[in-house]
């Protein structure tokens, strides 16, 4: 198992379903939960059924990310009870009673329903029920309503880890809410053999955040990576010495600073690979990105410098000229409403030929003009979570380029 670019044909593919923890998403607390809007979860299903079909029709194998963590705990049942501690300890429970109700309660289900408690949420009325002695924060009023909050945002695997040759990175979350998330994976990375073949890519503890939409494998031998609202230059100096130095998975990691913002939290919201020598990037950003190249150095330390632009990057990395599409024609009106729409999140699973949500009409006919394959599905109810194909999947196998 391998993943060498981000064009290269999608053999293997991790997703996750939108769940009921949809369902818990409350106007109060959308912008905590990082999301602008509630979805519909029967309609966002089966928009996102018609994403994986269309990758099953292309020959890529799907799997869920449910089914991998159910079957670990089946598998191995004497894990559940650590996986439920951590996911206590990344919890805001400070009373040992109400912990222990809440553990004892997860530990009674069977796997599948632990797996799908964790991701939906657990609320405190129910497990208030269940208490004898009432602690304060079962009598306050105006409470965060849950114990475990739910993890909407769950479908964007591909924030939670990221493939770069044989090795597999867990992410760092930058946000709490989104911290519990990785739990799943670096589970699955350990005791499932869906993972067989990656190695774990870095050992020690990586600061917040490190998120895989900011991770842009251009070959095997360079990795982008976004500094962007949610990936941090402490991150990124921590995954360097590992990968450029110490396991020397890439050559160089070139480095995309991008406005911190919630409209594009991650690089690949406004710049995808989409073929051999084509790139689409949003042109709202083009004159507010800075670039730097790291490089292993001499004595064994990361060695940065400022670079004047990302095409000639791009192009001496790839030694070959390439092509850097503008979405939405260029237009500011049209880009900016379709990045919202994310438009510029393609997920490429081959050369070529790319996913995208059919509503960002403009930029899809302008990929296809210039000799793009788009394979489109509807995508208005999970684009409410601020994502496209690419941030809903996690690629850990695709053939070499
Ligand atoms: N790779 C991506 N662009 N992921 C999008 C993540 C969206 C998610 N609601 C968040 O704000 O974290």
């Amino acid at each position: 198992m391998l993943v060498t670019s981000d064009i290269g044909k999608l053999k293997k593919v991790v997703v996750h379903r939108p769940g009921e923890e949809l369902e818990y998403l409350t106007p109060k607390y959308l912008e905590e939960l990082l999301f602008d809007e509630i979805p519909w979860l029967e309609r966002a299903r089966e928009e996102h059924d018609k994403f994986v079909q269309i990758m099953r029709n292309e020959g890529v194998e799907v799997l869920y990310i449910t089914d991998l963590m159910t079957e670990v705990l089946e598998k191995k049942p004497e894990l559940r009870e650590s996986f439920i501690i951590d996911h206590l300890d990344l919890s805001h429970i400070a009373n040992p009673t109400t912990r222990e109700t809440v553990f004892h309660y997860l530990m009674e289900k069977d796997s599948k329903a632990i797996v799908e408690t964790l991701i939906r949420g657990l609320k405190k009325d129910y497990v208030q029920t269940l208490k004898k002695n009432k602690s304060l924060g079962d009598l306050t009023k105006y409470n965060f309503p849950f114990y475990l909050a739910p993890l909407p945002s769950m479908y964007f695997t591909r924030d939670q880890g990221v493939t770069i040759g044989s090795h597999f990175i867990v992410g760092s979350m930058f946000n709490d809410t989104r911290k519990r998330e990785t739990l799943f994976i670096k589970y699955i990375l350990e005791h499932h053999e869906a993972f067989k073949g990656l190695e774990k890519g870095v050992d020690i503890e990586i600061p917040p955040g490190l998120e895989g939409g900011d991770v842009i494998l251009i070959s095997e031998n360079t990795v982008i990576i976004g500094l962007s609202e949610r990936t941090t230059v402490q991150a990124i100096e921590t995954v360097a010495q590992t990968i450029l130095v110490d396991k020397k998975l890439v050559k160089e990691i070139i480095v995309v600073q991008i406005p911190p913002k919630r409209a594009y939290m991650h690089l690949d919201t406004v710049f995808t690979m989409v073929d051999y020598d084509k790139f689409l990037m949003y042109p709202g950003i083009k004159d507010r990105i800075f670039t730097y190249i790291l490089t292993p150095g001499k004595n064994g330390v990361v060695q940065a410098k400022s670079e004047k632009s990302l095409k000639n990057c791009l192009e001496r990395s790839l030694n070959r000229k390439i092509n850097i599409i503008y979405s939405g024609e260029d237009d500011p009106i049209i880009a900016a409403r379709e990045q919202w729409g994310d438009s510029t999140n393609t997920l490429a699973i081959s050369p070529g030929k790319v996913l995208v949500y059919n509503r960002n009409t403009v930029t899809n006919k302008q990929l296809r003009k210039e000799g793009i394959e788009t394979l489109e599905f509807e995508g208005s109810e999970l684009v409410r979570g601020r994502g496209g194909p690419r941030c809903m999947s996690m690629p850990i196998s695709r053939e070499k380029i």
